[in-house]
């Protein structure tokens, strides 16, 4: 059954947020929503969780849209702080948890458990104001899924981590998957999202513009590198039929073709200037499929 996103729209006024936005994601998926700021992934979080009315279309998790009856099966993590400042961590998670239908000893041991893994077992008495961003984020992951949901969409999951615990939140996102939940989840790291989705989206100004597996997205966008190390000028290679861009590099050169054949054709050529050092057909980054689509580098 999955997530159904059906024709969603979300108008502002005049202005158009999310514009005809359709979406299947199956359950047990993990997607990853790109798109520059404002480009409308939260308008559409918000009208999947019910939180915001769309104009026109429609959201289901399994059949149903969501509301106060399922929302026990739905975890969020939102981009701005959910957590009660003054209120202590163990408290609040068992508080929310509960508020999800879950038993204050299961809450209480599972939120433990989790603090542990994150290892933040000492924050358990403290509030919530005096952690710093990156733990309190640890804090907000730990209370979006505690309940275990079946869905768990989050919002800039990984935003203000240092590099070790994004790895840490990233182990525990993939985990949680292979107990079976379906994940969406928004982010301006590409390389975070081509190392955890299946699928993506691609958003520009409220709609997808490129969309579905990462090998599908990857090979739809019909651009592939070739990257030759040799021992020689490479720039009359720039000429060989098929390539559509070429940079010097300080140990070669890259090549950008659309036909994997020109690969074999510039390795020959290449062989025949120099002593090959290096040769490689690399696919393209999301980034630069990114860029290329929206035409803004993120920050
Ligand atoms: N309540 C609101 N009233 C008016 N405009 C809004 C409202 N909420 C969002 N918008 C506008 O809708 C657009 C989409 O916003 P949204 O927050 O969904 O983008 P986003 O993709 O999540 O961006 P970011 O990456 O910066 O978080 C933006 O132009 C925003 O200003």
């Amino acid at each position: 059954m999955g997530l159904h996103i059906e024709h969603v729209t979300k108008k502002f006024g005049d202005f158009t947020a999310v514009d005809d936005l359709s979406l299947i994601i199956q359950e047990g998926g993990m997607h990853g929503f790109l798109g520059a700021n404002g480009a409308g992934k939260t308008t559409t979080f918000r009208m999947i969780l019910g939180l915001l009315d769309p104009t026109a279309g429609s959201a289901c998790w399994k059949g149903k849209p969501i509301t106060y009856a399922n929302s026990s099966e739905i975890g969020y993590l939102p981009e701005e702080r959910g957590l009660y400042p003054k209120m202590k961590v163990e408290e609040q998670l068992v508080y929310l948890a509960q508020l999800r239908k879950m038993s204050k000893g299961d809450a209480k041991r599972e939120a433990n458990a989790w603090l542990e893994r994150f290892e933040v077992p000492y924050y358990r008495q403290k509030r919530v104001e005096e952690l710093s961003k990156g733990n309190q984020q640890k804090i907000q992951l730990i209370a979006s899924l505690l309940h275990k949901p079946s869905l768990l969409i989050l919002d800039e999951p990984f935003s203000g981590l240092d590099p070790v615990n994004v790895e840490m939140l990233k182990k525990a996102i993939l985990d949680f998957q292979k107990q079976g939940a379906t994940i969406v989840f928004s982010s301006h790291r590409m390389d975070h999202v081509e190392e955890l989705c299946d699928e993506v989206s691609i958003l520009d100004r409220g709609k997808v513009v490129i969309g579905g597996s990462i090998k599908k997205v990857k090979k739809s966008f019909g651009k592939q590198k070739v990257r030759l190390n040799v021992d020689a000028d490479l720039s009359s290679l720039s000429r060989v039929a098929g390539v559509d861009n070429f940079i010097k590099t300080k140990e070669g050169a890259i090549f950008q073709i659309t036909d994997e054949r020109v690969a074999q054709t510039l390795l020959a050529k290449a062989m025949e200037l120099g002593t090959l050092r290096h040769f490689a057909v690399e696919e393209p980054s999301l980034e630069e499929i990114f860029i290329a689509k929206v035409g803004k580098q993120l920050a």
